[in-house]
């Protein structure tokens, strides 16, 4: 599904209080895309999230999925458009009273699905979620995961076009939530899903999503390629996000830099990380090179290698040897 949104502003009135919660978003998502939206607490993610099917009025804006504009539908054709979009919860919000199979049912039955209809279905996606074993059980005697994957279930039962998933996987462990996203992917490439969700966790946006939309106080600050916002973060919010994830930071402070070297931390974005740069670096400068620690951040659609080197010559040899790396294109910080 694609969606636009177009100078959209939600603010909260609360007797004389008014909270700007959204200010004039405007995006696009593309059909099939996983699109992430990160931000602190309070920045506007939910708000945004739900304007997306209306269970948040917009104050102002337009929204429009596959060229129908949903923020003016009435009740009928909002509850139409509303069947082919799914959705995910951070507490999951299943129905306690029911069990594994009822709670997957459950929209299957108000769609008014005859029982043979919702009883193939609900096999199947119990089969696809991998919970066969678990559809009598009652959600309070599974797991976070498992309760989530009855939610995925449960999201999927009428075939939705589009995923919306609010903080999904923030009340689950890293293990699990690595298999949260990967079930999320595999629906995706499987049934051609556009999935959007929102996060306050940078490895999410890492391991699952093709662009990132970052937003601050209501508004988005920056908006591009995973791939790009990792290698070049343009605000300091997002500068923020991406050194939050796991680095060799430690190891760095913990070495001692000698007199007249320069320590350099180099990012590398997709194809160049294949190229030979520091042994180049090394030829065609009268330079050493110390490497101090490395790692790569496998993403969606690339691959980001992270290096921390020591280089240690003459000033000038050094400065030159920093100015070709810029050349190549190469994002690099003197620490
Ligand atoms: N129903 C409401 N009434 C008044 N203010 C609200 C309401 N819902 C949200 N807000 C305010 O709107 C702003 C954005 O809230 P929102 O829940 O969208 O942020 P968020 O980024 O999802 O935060 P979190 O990660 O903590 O859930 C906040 O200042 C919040 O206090």
């Amino acid at each position: 599904m694609l969606i636009r949104v177009k100078n959209l502003s939600k603010v909260y009135k609360n007797n004389n209080d008014e909270v700007y919660a959204l200010k004039n978003i405007n995006l696009e998502i593309n059909s099939g895309e996983i699109f992430g939206i990160i931000g602190l607490s309070g920045a506007g993610k939910s708000t945004l999230i739900r304007c997306l099917n209306r269970l948040e009025e917009p104050t102002e804006g337009k929204i429009s999925i596959d060229d129908i504009e949903i923020t003016n539908l009435n009740k009928k054709d909002l509850r139409n458009i509303r069947s082919e979009i799914g959705m995910i919860f951070q507490h999951f919000n299943l129905l306690s009273s029911k069990n594994v199979y009822e709670n997957i049912a459950f929209p299957l039955e108000l769609e008014g699905k005859n029982k043979k209809e919702i009883n193939e279905r609900v096999e199947t996606l119990l089969k696809y979620v991998d919970l066969e074993d678990k559809k009598l059980s009652y959600p309070s005697h599974l797991s976070g995961g498992q309760k989530q994957r009855v939610a995925i279930a449960r999201a999927l039962a009428n075939n939705p076009k589009l995923l919306l998933s609010d903080e999904g996987t923030s009340a689950l462990d890293p293990k699990t939530t690595k298999s949260i996203l990967q079930l999320l992917n595999k629906i995706r490439k499987e049934f051609g899903l556009t999935i959007v969700l929102i996060t306050h966790q940078m490895e999410v946006i890492k391991d699952i999503c093709d662009r990132v939309a970052i937003i601050e106080d209501g508004e988005i600050i920056e908006l591009d390629t995973v791939g790009k916002v990792f290698a070049n973060p343009k605000t300091k919010t997002a500068s923020e996000f991406v050194s939050n994830l796991k680095t060799n930071i430690e190891e760095e402070i913990k070495y001692e830099k000698k007199p007249g070297s320069k320590l350099v931390k180099l990012s590398f974005l997709g194809e160049i990380s294949k190229k030979p740069i520091v042994s180049n670096m090394i030829k065609n400068f009268d330079i050493d090179v110390n490497i101090l620690s490395g790692n790569i951040n496998e993403l969606m659609t690339t691959s980001i290698g992270n290096l921390t080197i020591e280089i240690l010559g003459k000033d000038e040899e050094i400065n030159r040897a920093i100015q070709w790396l810029t050349k190549e294109n190469i994002r690099l910080e003197v620490i």
